[in-house]
């Protein structure tokens, strides 16, 4: 370890963060990689039923980027896990040793340039990713996703990285979603590449992983535009495709622009193939009005056969920070998300898509469901929530909450049969970070159980994991508190123990 500390030369770059909100307040980089056992329980009592782990990934810039103004998506992913058994909760967190972080601590300073473009890199990189979107459990693997390269596999007891896996050879494509879906009625792992032959590439690869681990059906399709597929959606026997519609230029890139352009020239297309023995011919690309489409909650086929596909959208471009060609973007507070649904017939040849009904007209994303009904028929939805009634004390926070990433100050919890939403809001100077939710056992009833998430607290600028029992949402269940500062994260999920100890 220290052998390279002694090789690094004295720094020409500047050691220091640069003071845009990106980087400032609480969303100053974290930067702390150990461990901690027994952490604080401040409120309540961790159930006893509890055992396994919340892994979560956060981008966390190891060293003062190259870009002044980089992204926050653009930061190294340090996974943290948080290890819960007989009451009783442990920590750890370490980055993932990417090309790019290896190699960035070798010299001492930030070699790679701007998110996902290339040409801005001070050194020719073979992997770009920075593994810093999610963090998912599939067969005894661990894999860190980024969704511009293959995924790291990491050590699930001790988060070492294992190295770049490309499932024994078998991965068709040069990218990997980073939210790639269980089916859990077949045990199978469900995934795609988008931009799949390399950057400003049409090309979409979709596969179907079998449980043991070998590859099934693969299918190659070609996208209408190169835009941004960042999740994606599964049905017994449907894989739907939405475009967010932020689209690449390669001659932007070589001119060391960036990767993404809001467009709002397009639709907002959903493309659409049968699950099972596609050919690339299958294909449609539905189309609704522009917008931004968030993250799925879950999508399924109802008695007629139609899909029904829900998720958070909103007209307005969410990644202000990549704004339209003429340097158009939203004012960050402006944007808001419903939580919304679409029904509609896969077979049909109207490619316009009916319009969507809103479930939901609160501004929320991170939807999350009971994971063991995913692909089936969901009654029940989780989310992070903004809830103007709580009276977040912004006149104090905003000096100190730093800037990049969307305002929740709630946990929601959806019920489709009422329409009602109930709410876990942990304070004035608090916001939430993406819920998960954990059954309370293997054949409890959909969505009983407890979420999980991390909270970020501008009183003591520290951070808390909660947890809060769905049948008793108003006040939480247990506080766990941690000495230190962990920024906005994007995803994370619960691995039970029994999961890891079946495929050990
Ligand atoms: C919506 C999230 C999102 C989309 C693309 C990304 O590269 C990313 O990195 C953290 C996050
Ligand atoms: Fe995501």
């Amino acid at each position: 370890m220290s052998g390279h500390f002694r090789s690094q030369p004295p720094p020409t770059e500047s050691q220091a963060f640069s003071k845009r909100p990106q980087f400032s307040g609480f969303m100053k980089p974290c930067r702390f990689e150990g461990e901690m056992q027994n952490l604080e329980v401040i409120k309540g009592k961790i159930p006893v039923e509890l055992d396994g782990t919340f892994y979560r990934v956060m981008p966390d810039p190891h060293l003062p980027p190259r870009i002044e103004n980089d992204a926050w998506f653009n930061g190294d992913g340090n996974i943290g896990a948080f290890r819960i058994k007989n009451g009783r909760c442990h920590f750890k967190q370490r980055y993932v040793r990417t090309e790019k972080l290896v190699r960035e601590r070798e010299a001492g300073c930030a070699l790679m340039g701007g998110y996902r473009n290339k040409y801005t890199d001070a050194v020719a990189f073979k992997i770009r990713s920075t593994a810093n979107t999610n963090i998912v459990y599939f067969n005894g693997r661990l894999l860190a996703c980024k969704e511009d390269s293959p995924p790291y596999a990491i050590d699930p007891e001790t988060l070492e990285t294992i190295g770049l896996d490309d499932f024994d050879g078998q991965l068709p494509s040069l990218t990997f979603t980073a939210h790639p879906k269980l089916d859990p009625t077949t045990g199978e792992f469900i995934c795609f590449g988008y931009e799949a032959k390399g950057d400003g590439t049409p090309d979409v690869c979709y596969f179907s992983i079998a449980p043991d681990g070998n590859f099934q059906d693969t299918v190659w399709l070609v996208a209408p535009v190169v835009a941004m597929i960042h999740d994606f959606a599964v049905t017994e026997n449907w894989i739907l495709f939405p475009m967010i519609p932020q689209t690449c230029d390669i001659d932007r890139m070589k001119a060391g622009g960036e990767h993404w352009q809001w467009n709002p020239d397009i639709p907002f297309y959903i493309g659409v193939i049968p699950r099972h023995g596609a050919k690339s011919s299958d294909v449609k690309w539905f189309r609704a009005p522009n917008a931004f489409p968030g993250h799925t909650a879950n999508a399924y086929e109802n008695a007629d056969g139609n899909i029904v596909f829900d998720l958070p959208i909103t007209p307005k471009n969410v990644f202000f920070w990549w704004p339209d060609k003429d340097g158009n973007a939203p004012d960050p507070e402006s944007i808001a998300s419903d939580f919304m649904r679409f029904t509609f017939d896969p077979r049909s040849s109207d490619l316009d898509l009916p319009k969507p009904e809103i479930l939901l007209g609160e501004d929320c994303e991170f939807v999350r469901i009971d994971d063991r009904v995913a692909t089936r028929p969901h009654s029940h939805t989780f989310l992070a929530i903004m809830d103007p009634k709580v009276g977040t004390n912004w006149p104090v926070m905003a000096p100190v909450m730093g800037g990049g990433h969307p305002p929740y100050n709630s946990f929601g919890h959806f019920d489709h049969q009422t329409k009602k939403v109930q709410k876990y809001s942990p304070g004035t100077m608090h916001l939430v970070q993406e819920p998960i939710f954990i059954p309370r056992s293997q054949d409890a009833p959909e969505g009983d159980g407890w979420l999980m998430g991390l909270i970020n607290n501008y009183a003591t600028m520290s951070s808390e994991l909660h947890i809060v029992d769905t049948a008793d949402f108003q006040k939480p269940c247990a506080i766990i508190n941690l000495p230190i500062r962990l920024r906005a994260g994007l995803h994370g999920n619960w691995v039970d123990a029994q999961d890891i100890a079946l495929s050990a």
